[in-house]
């Protein structure tokens, strides 16, 4: 039987990439997407997807699970919504797979706690590229032997939290490698107020948000008289969706939260 599936945050510019692999995979039925905005009675009425696609559009998650049943939501929305679709979708005994990023720890440790008592899947992945999962995991194997790290993430500019989430999933993992130290010298000073960029235990983190970029991130590790760089570019958002594929299918088999691609891949 097809896994049932409600997308938020389908006119986005993840969500339309998710829509259409949903909509292609024969394992997979797209029942439901859930806006906040008035954009008419299914997918099909705006203009950005075709007519076949007759997929009825909510504006309540409790309306739409009562209605179209969903196994899974699939959540790509904003910073600001996200935890609130989450914890909802956990109430109604729904399994989240979620890329968006922006989590606080107290929200991710409050879901992790949710889903523990429901005994229900939820995927949190702040990247699903496989690529990017590789460079976060081989940057905290590296952090072992180099552990001054500094760490460079590229957006495009329409991204609305800095640092990216990938970046912040990057940093936890190496900082459970590496002691907590100051980076730099000593008695360095900015003379422009984030010169050295975000503190995370004394990693240091810099965001560039620039047109045409996608999703890019390089570490950079040094050591004496040299320096590995780690790099992954995601060039288009298709990059993403076999990691969507394979968090819905997967999500359907936990009981507890997974955070991080590197879980179930
Ligand atoms: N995990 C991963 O691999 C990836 C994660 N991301 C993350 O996914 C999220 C979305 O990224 P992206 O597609 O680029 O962003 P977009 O801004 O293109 O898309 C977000 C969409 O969500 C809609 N939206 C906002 N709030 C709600 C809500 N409450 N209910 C339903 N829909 C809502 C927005 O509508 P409107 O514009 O009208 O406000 C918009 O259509 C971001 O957090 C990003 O960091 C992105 C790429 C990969
Ligand atoms: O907003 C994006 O585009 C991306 N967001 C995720 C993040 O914050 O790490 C994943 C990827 O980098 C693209």
């Amino acid at each position: 039987m097809a896994i049932r599936v409600a997308i938020a945050g389908a006119r986005g510019k993840m969500g339309q990439e998710a829509v259409h692999t949903v909509m292609k995979n024969e394992n997979l039925e797209l029942v439901a997407v859930l806006d906040y905005k008035e954009i008419g009675a299914s997918l099909a009425e705006t203009s950005l997807f075709p007519e076949s696609y007759q997929v009825p559009v909510y504006l309540d998650l409790k309306k739409l699970h009562a209605e179209t049943k969903p196994d899974v939501l699939v959540d790509l929305t904003s910073p600001e919504s996200v935890y609130e679709h989450t914890k909802t979708a956990l109430q109604l005994n729904i399994r989240p797979v979620v890329g968006t990023t922006g989590f606080s720890d107290e929200e991710l440790n409050e879901l992790a706690q949710m889903a523990k008592e429901a005994k229900l899947g939820c995927i949190i992945a702040p990247n699903f590229a496989v690529g990017a999962v590789l460079m976060m995991k081989f940057a905290e194997q590296a952090a072992k032997y180099l552990p001054d790290i500094e760490i460079i993430e590229m957006h495009h500019d329409q991204k609305l939290d800095a640092p990216s989430g990938t970046a912040m999933k990057t940093a936890h993992l190496i900082s459970n490698q590496r002691p907590v130290h100051g980076q730099g010298h000593p008695k360095e000073k900015e003379t422009l107020r984030g010169a050295r960029g975000a503190d995370y235990d004394g990693m240091r983190i810099h965001s560039v948000r620039l047109p045409g970029l996608v999703a890019h991130q390089q570490v950079l590790l040094g050591g004496e008289g040299q320096l590995l760089t780690i790099r992954h570019d995601s060039f288009n958002r298709g990059s993403f969706m076999s990691g969507v594929v394979l968090s819905i299918e997967t999500v359907m088999e936990k009981e507890e939260l997974i955070y991080g691609l590197e879980h179930i891949i």
